[in-house]
C-alpha cells in the first residue's frame, strides 16, 4: 500500500547540506495502522511531506497503491493526491464559512461528484464519527474535538489509500485524545483504511499496531510490547 524505497533527503542552503532522512525504507500494507514517532528535528515533517507528494526526495522512491510518487509530473502529482491520499491536521483546517456537512463534501466537490451522492456520503461519514447532529453547523460552534472528527470524516470521504494524520490529537487534553484515537482505531477496523499518525507523543503511538521511529534521520522500527532497551538502531529497516 504503501512503500518508501532507500529514502534520504538533505537541504541545501548555500554550500551548506543538512542530511535530514536517511536511507530510509519501510512498507505499510493495507489495513494498517502506524505510528511515526520522533522528537522535534527528528525529520517527521519532511517525510511526511515527501510521503504526502509536496516536495521531491533527494533519492529513492515513494510508492502509494504501486505508483511511484517521485516520478509523477505536478500535474498528475495533484490528481493522485486528491484521490489517492487523504490528510488529518493538527489544527483540523476545516473552512469556517462552510457548514460541517459542507466540510466533509469538500474533496468530492474537486472531483465533481454529484451533490445528492456527496450529500449522503457525507451524513454516512458524521454518522460513523458520532456527531450526525453537528451537520449544519459551522466549525465555530464544535469543541476541539468535534472539529477533528469532522476532519476525520473529511479525510475519508475520498475512500484515499492512506491517510497521513499530522499530530492529530496535538491541540486537545487528554479525554479528547483517547476519544479520538478510538474513533481512528474503530474506523481503521470497519473500513480497512490505511492511517500512517505522526507523532511525537508515545503514549498516541502505543495505540497504533506499529511504531515507526525516526532518530536523526534513521528509522528504527518497534513492535508494541518490545522494551525500549531492545530496540536496535540502523538504516533500512522493513516492516512485512
Ligand atoms: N527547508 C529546510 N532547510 C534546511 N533544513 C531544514 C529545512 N526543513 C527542515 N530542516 C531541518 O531538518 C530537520 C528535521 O526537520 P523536521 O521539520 O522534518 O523535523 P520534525 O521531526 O518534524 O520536528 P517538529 O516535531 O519540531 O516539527 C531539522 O534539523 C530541521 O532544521
Amino acid at each position: 500500500m504503501l512503500q518508501i524505497d532507500r529514502l534520504s533527503h538533505s537541504f541545501k542552503n548555500g554550500s551548506e547540506v543538512t542530511a535530514v532522512l536517511r536511507d530510509i525504507s519501510f512498507r505499510v500494507h493495507k489495513g494498517q495502522m502506524v505510528a511515526l514517532l520522533g522528537s522535534s528535528g527528528s525529520g517527521k515533517s519532511t517525510l511526511l511531506h515527501l510521503m504526502a507528494g509536496l516536495m521531491k526526495p533527494t533519492e529513492g522512491d515513494i510508492l502509494i497503491a504501486g505508483h511511484n510518487i517521485v516520478s509523477m509530473s505536478e500535474n498528475r502529482l495533484a490528481e493522485f493526491r486528491r484521490h489517492h491520499i487523504g490528510f488529518i491536521f493538527q489544527a483540523y483546517e476545516l473552512l469556517a464559512n462552510l457548514t460541517v456537512r459542507e466540510n466533509i463534501e469538500l474533496p468530492l466537490v474537486f472531483q465533481s461528484v454529484q451533490p445528492s451522492v456527496r450529500r449522503k456520503k457525507a451524513l454516512a461519514l458524521l454518522e460513523q464519527v458520532g456527531i450526525p447532529e453537528k451537520a449544519e453547523l459551522f466549525p465555530s460552534q464544535l469543541s476541539g474535538g468535534q472539529q477533528q472528527r469532522v476532519s476525520i470524516a473529511r479525510s475519508l470521504i475520498t475512500e484515499p489509500s492512506v491517510i497521513f494524520a499530522d499530530e492529530p490529537t496535538g491541540n486537545l487534553d487528554t479525554r479528547t485524545e483517547e476519544e479520538i484515537l478510538a474513533i481512528l482505531k474503530e474506523l481503521n477496523k470497519a473500513l480497512d483504511t490505511t492511517f500512517v499518525i505522526v507523532t511525537h507523543e508515545r503514549e498516541v503511538a502505543a495505540q497504533t499496531e506499529h511504531i515507526l521511529s525516526l532518530r536523526d534521520g534513521y528509522l528504527i522500527t518497534e513492535r508494541q510490547g518490545f522494551a525500549e532497551a531492545s530496540l536496535t538502531g540502523g538504516p533500512a529497516i522493513a516492516i512485512t
